[in-house]
């Protein structure tokens, strides 16, 4: 898992190392990190355009040194100061001793840029000064490289809320760990490839961080491995109650999802039987909850209306000592708090599955700009794993663990490739995983199939169930588990 933490803990980590390092130690070994970066994504150093936008702190220092660094090798770079009174001295002074220069305006030709404006320090979205200096940097024929400090400006580093204009980098690379704004929100996808640079900040950083990002390493050992002794009921069997005869299609995206993952057999009970049978002969199929027979976890809600009968079935479910996956309608259900009891009751773990809307009827507001704070506030008032799905999808403990999924795709942004999830999700309940690991693992084998799926043309929810075997085929294989990152 790697780890990210806020600008508070950051800032508290900073102190303690510098107090035992000669100053300006910690900018060297940053703007040494970053003119490495640089110098890579340029190829010839020498000779090529650099133009730095530099703002009023330290992460215009970070740029102005590298920028030195840069110059030091023959680059032409030119620092744009979007406060002169406050640009860093010492790093102004070496950039100028290396022969760059300063201007007004973004010069005519830019190979990279580096985005100095603002890094840890930021409030609020880009102001317009260093908007209008951007916008002269980017907007013409060829877009230079953009590589933004720390972060890209004008995001909000510890919600990853993106809340005016700001930076789209092509790389970031940051210094001492992760912030919540490289890993969640829409913040994220402006960070482009982050490169983290060790500046020796790790042991001084709290033990708790804000957010975890779980890497293909995490997702392949967390899978449940398969023993030639194995037979269908020891692989756990999972029990799926969604769809009804008005959605039939959100029983048999849920069971297909099922079906992908490790679990052994799949039970369905509703009234979409025929249509799940039809397309999935394997799946034991009745009417009726209560005649399903013995399952190790259930998902129910997406298609399943909100009606009387969906009640009961909800209730019925919800009164087994069983892990349960609440999806969409079951979410809808809960909304009135008549089954608060129900849920308080209960020993077994339950993971809910809102997107936006259903969370905000759930919780009684939106997500907000901080969704890793709102998606575990929701999962300390209803003691369950709340799995909030968006781009980054998070999923929260009742606890206070906050995870960040980083294999989104925009692909997953079409109907019915939820109840994928909900089917997968259950399985790997099913299969023995915690709840909460199931539900990093499950969101993250689901951003992969998207992406697998849109590597094949427009994606729909059937593709996503399809490709969910391949990708977890490759997981499964024994080099996956010694992979590393994505
Ligand atoms: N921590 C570490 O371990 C290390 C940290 N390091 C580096 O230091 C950076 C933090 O530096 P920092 O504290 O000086 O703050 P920083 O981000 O430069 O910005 C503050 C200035 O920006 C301005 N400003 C604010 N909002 C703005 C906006 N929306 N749009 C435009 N401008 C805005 C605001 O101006 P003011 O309001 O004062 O006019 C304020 O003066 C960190 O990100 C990393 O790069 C490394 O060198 C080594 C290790
Ligand atoms: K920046």
């Amino acid at each position: 898992m790697r780890p990210a933490w806020r600008v508070a803990d950051v800032r508290a980590a900073e102190e303690a190392l510098m107090a035992r390092l000669p100053e300006g130690t910690l900018m060297q070994r940053a703007a040494a990190g970053l003119a490495r970066r640089c110098a890579l994504l340029l190829e010839q150093v020498y000779g090529a355009h650099v133009t730095l936008l530099v703002g009023a702190g330290n992460n215009g220092g970070d740029a102005l040194y590298a920028g030195a660094i840069l110059a030091r090798r023959g680059a032409a770079v030119t620092a744009v100061l979007l406060d002169p009174a406050k640009a860093h001295e010492e790093g102004l002074q070496a950039l100028r001793q290396q022969g760059g220069r300063t201007a007004d305006n973004p010069p005519a030709t830019i190979d990279l840029l580096v985005d100095g404006i603002v890094g840890i320090g930021a409030k609020g979205g880009l102001r317009d000064a260093a908007a209008a200096a951007l916008h002269k940097a980017t907007d013409r024929g060829r877009r230079p490289t953009i590589v933004a400090v720390d972060v890209p400006s004008g995001v909000d580093v510890d919600t990853g809320d993106v809340p005016g204009k700001a930076v789209q980098a092509d790389v970031t690379v940051t210094f001492g760990c992760l912030k919540p704004a490289h890993v969640v929100g829409p913040a994220a996808p402006l960070a482009g490839e982050v490169e983290l640079v060790d500046i020796g900040l790790r042991p001084w950083l709290r033990a708790d961080p804000a957010v975890l990002v779980p890497d293909r390493a995490d997702i392949a050992e967390a899978l449940p491995k398969h023993r030639p002794t194995d037979e269908k009921y020891t692989r756990g069997v999972v029990g799926v109650a969604t769809g009804s005869k008005t959605y039939p299609g959100a029983a048999i995206l849920s069971t297909a999802g099922a079906l992908a993952g490790p679990t052994g057999m799949v039970r369905y009970a509703g009234t979409a039987r025929q249509y799940v049978l039809q397309a999935h002969p394997s799946v034991i199929a009745t009417d009726r909850i209560t005649d399903a027979g013995r399952v190790q976890a259930w998902v129910i809600g997406s298609g399943l209306g909100t009606d009387a009968a969906a009640a009961t079935a909800l209730r019925t479910v919800l009164a087994t000592s069983l892990p349960v996956v609440l999806d969409a309608d079951a979410l809808n259900l809960l909304v009135d708090g008549a089954m608060a009891d129900l849920m308080r009751g209960r020993n077994a773990p339950m993971v809910l599955t809102p997107h936006d809307r259903e969370f905000a009827r759930l919780a009684g507001e939106a997500p907000g700009p901080d969704r890793v704070a709102a998606a575990l506030k929701l999962a300390a008032h209803t003691n369950a794993v709340v799995l909030l799905k968006g781009d980054r999808t998070i999923v929260a403990t009742p606890s206070g663990t906050a995870y960040a999924n980083p294999t989104g795709s925009p692909a997953l942004a079409t109907g019915g490739t939820g109840d994928v999830l909900a089917g997968l999700l259950g399985s790997l309940l099913a299969g023995g995983l915690r709840p909460e690991v199931a539900a990093v693992t499950a969101a993250y084998l689901h951003g992969l199939a998207g992406r697998e799926a849109a590597r094949h043309g427009p994606v729909a929810a059937p593709d996503v169930a399809a490709a969910l075997r391949p990708v977890l085929a490759d997981l499964a294989s024994p080099d996956a588990a010694a992979a590393t990152h994505k």
